[in-house]
């Protein structure tokens, strides 16, 4: 009911934008079954009521939107409703809508009030009061909060005493100092260019009330004979305090000035910073209009923007100028709003949603006791399932970050971990440390290899992160050497762009030295070759150490050091990146294993990692018997490399991926061939594929 109106067609708007089907049922609107558009139908309450009557008495819910001194008159004139529909009003006064409804309407009644007006840019952040009629109202409340509108409830006659205070009262003030503004002659033009911020916004706050509705702030302010009697009060204080300062009652002003300060103490700290911060918003919002203004008219008058006065006053076409560009910025700023008020409505439903995930978390938690937090397989599921539902704008990747990001948070509530991978600090294995378990996950440095699986082993670390394979340089031939003996099980793979940076503090033309992991100086070979002729390659056992060697090298004075690596490592020792990106092949990727005590059940897309020696492999033909169970059972092999074996001669191991998780019937009697036919196996594990 009054759907046509200011603030209910902002209801109808937002109604609809969750897919309902609305009704206007107002003097404003067309007639039923004629489309919007059509001339208004015209007619009483009763006669729209009557003419409406099906569509009413159809509906899940009754809103009334009408203007306050004809709201109970539209309610009695009601048809009967659908007994579960809800009956509810927009009125500002609630005492008598809603004992008009609930004598109207015997199934659920809700009294709401929007603490605002039609022009707010949308629902989010908003205040809407709720006063309890009868029954359950519970879907249309949700549907507010789904908004973003506070829902607040106060019965009804407390709502109307409070209303007094907070519009009645609050109106009357400010429309009695816009009248005197104006029977005082002020010229407005002249108080603003003497207004800093707080008194501009205050004057805006006064012209805005003169911007809107009379009628509606006539009906708000004299809603009920008790708003009137407050007017009444404060007139009388209004005339004490004057009496008071016109004899001169110094002290007199002080006592109450102080009275009221005690009465806002709790708030005065709170109000004091919020209100610093709107004034400190005014003010740049003020700047940028101003500074805009300058540039135009500079660029109009064909003179720099300093030649708009050197003072800072602006002359009267950069007066005109202003006034354009300040309505273009406020028209920007206008056409913002509404977005960022609905990105802020997002965030807090997202706050809202991520701490009840969390909360979650924390239940599955508690429930697993100290058996492992970290499911591998379980995140690979999520993560999977989550892009296949990606609707964009964000790539897949971006959706897998954040929720990566997610889970490493819900993870850490349930038991934070610790990953030990190849240090020093600033490695590319640290960055595929953080890749792969998110950053609430903790990583340690180990020295070595062997210390990084040393120290899961010993469980001083929950898991592992190693490199495998580059895809310039190969194998990593210790990492193979390693997994022959560790006891540790694969948890999962980790695939990270290497981008390599020569970094130092001297230029480029000076370097005769280049410290590098020896990966990394093979992945850049070309690049050395080409650009750094003769310049000496020296290994070093990380990159992120060639880093630190050259950051300490260039403190004692030294510069003509350089050292490859990723930018992290630059950042943490303070180079300089020299020369960004210098890898031979732009796509250069490494692949990293991590390593836990147990590799996780099946995820739906698995590989499984393992290393065999099969008897004399200098035989001929003992490779295709070796992979012939493959072959057999329909297994997929991904990768096979070969190491020679420690203390045989012409022995050698093979190191091998399969596609698939070691518990697939195909690939466990795949396995189990192997097993048999070998003279050394050793199943690394099984994890969720990447990608
Ligand atoms: O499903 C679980 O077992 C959880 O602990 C929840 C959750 C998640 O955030 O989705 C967190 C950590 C696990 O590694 C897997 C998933």
């Amino acid at each position: 009911m009054g759907g046509a109106g200011a603030l209910g067609s902002r209801f109808v708007e937002w109604f609809r934008g969750d897919g309902d089907l609305v009704h206007v049922v107002d003097p404003a609107a067309p007639a039923p079954g004629l489309a919007e558009g059509h001339a208004p139908a015209g007619g009483s309450p009763a006669e729209v009521a009557a003419r409406d009557a099906e569509v009413l008495a159809a509906a899940d819910l009754v809103l009334v939107a009408v203007p306050i001194p004809v709201t109970p008159e539209v309610i009695a004139g009601l048809p009967p409703l659908r007994p579960d529909a809800v009956l509810a009003d927009l009125t500002s006064v609630k005492g008598p809508a809603l004992e008009a409804m609930l004598a109207a309407h015997a199934g659920p009644v809700a009294g709401l009030h929007p603490m605002f007006g039609p022009d707010v840019a949308g629902p989010a952040g908003e205040v809407v009061v709720h006063s309890p009629g009868r029954g359950d109202v519970h879907w249309l409340l949700e549907r507010l909060t789904g908004w973003g509108l506070r829902v607040e409830p106060v019965a009804a006659a407390e709502h109307d005493r409070l209303m007094g205070l907070i519009q009645a009262l609050r109106h009357t003030v400010t429309a009695a100092y816009g009248v005197n503004l104006r029977r005082e002659g002020a010229d407005l033009d002249t108080l603003l260019a003497l207004s800093s911020p707080i008194y501009r916004t205050e004057l805006m706050m006064v012209g805005r009330l003169f911007a809107q509705d009379p009628g509606l702030y006539h009906d708000i302010i004299t809603a009920s004979e008790a708003n009137l009697e407050l007017l009444e009060r404060f007139h009388q204080t209004l005339g004490e305090l004057i009496t008071g300062l016109r004899a001169g009652d110094r002290e007199g002003f002080v006592a109450e000035f102080e009275a009221v300060g005690e009465h806002f103490a709790t708030h005065s700290e709170g109000f004091l910073t919020e209100s610093r911060e709107l004034l400190a918003a005014a003010k740049e919002l003020r700047a940028a209009a101003r500074d805009e203004a300058q540039e135009a008219a500079a660029a109009g008058a064909g003179v720099p923007a300093a030649g708009a006065g050197a003072d800072g006053a602006a002359t009267g076409e950069a007066g005109d100028a202003e006034d354009g560009a300040a309505a273009r910025v406020d028209d920007m700023a206008a056409r913002l709003a509404p977005h960022r008020v609905e990105i802020d409505r997002i965030d807090r439903e997202l706050l809202r949603l991520i701490s009840a995930r969390a909360a979650q978390a924390r239940a599955i938690g508690a429930i697993k006791g100290t058996a492992a937090a970290y499911r591998p397989e379980r995140e690979a599921q999520v993560l999977r399932g989550l892009v296949e539902r990606n609707p964009g704008p964000l790539p897949d990747n971006a959706v897998r970050r954040v929720f990566r990001e997610l889970m490493s948070e819900c993870l850490a509530v349930e038991r934070p971990l610790t990953v030990s991978y190849l240090g020093p600090r600033g490695t590319f294995t640290e960055q595929a440390a953080v890749q792969h378990f998110g950053g609430a996950a903790r990583p340690v440095p180990a020295a070595s290899l062997e210390g990084v699986l040393r120290e899961v082993e010993a469980r001083q670390a929950d898991y592992a992160v190693v490199p495998v394979e580059n895809s310039t340089e190969g194998s990593v031939g210790r990492t193979l050497d390693l997994l022959t003996r560790t006891p540790l099980e694969a948890v999962g793979e980790v695939r990270l762009r290497i981008e390599h940076q020569l970094m130092g503090r001297g230029e480029v033309s000076g370097v005769r030295r280049v410290y590098a992991h020896s990966q990394a100086l093979a992945q850049c070979q070309d690049f050395l070759t080409r650009h750094l002729p003769g310049v000496e390659r020296l290994p070093v056992s990380s990159n992120a150490e060639a880093a630190r060697l050259v950051a300490e090298l260039a403190a004692q004075g030294v510069t003509d050091v350089a050292a490859l690596g990723p930018e992290s490592a630059a950042a943490v020792y303070g180079l300089n990146v020299l020369r960004p990106g210098v890898q031979d092949d732009p796509e250069n990727t490494t692949r990293f294993l991590v390593l836990g005590h147990e590799s996780p059940p099946p995820s739906g897309s698995d590989t499984t990692s393992l290393v065999v020696a099969p008897p004399q492999t200098d035989r001929d033909g003992a490779l295709l018997g070796m992979l012939k169970p493959l072959a057999e059972h329909g297994v997929s092999m991904t990768r096979l490399e070969s190491r020679p074996m420690r203390g045989g001669l012409w022995q050698y191991l093979f190191y091998l991926e399969l596609d698939g998780h070691a518990q697939d019937p195909q690939v466990a009697a795949a396995l189990e061939a192997l097993r048999a036919g070998s003279v050394f196996y050793r199943l690394v594990g099984s994890y969720p594929r990447v990608g």
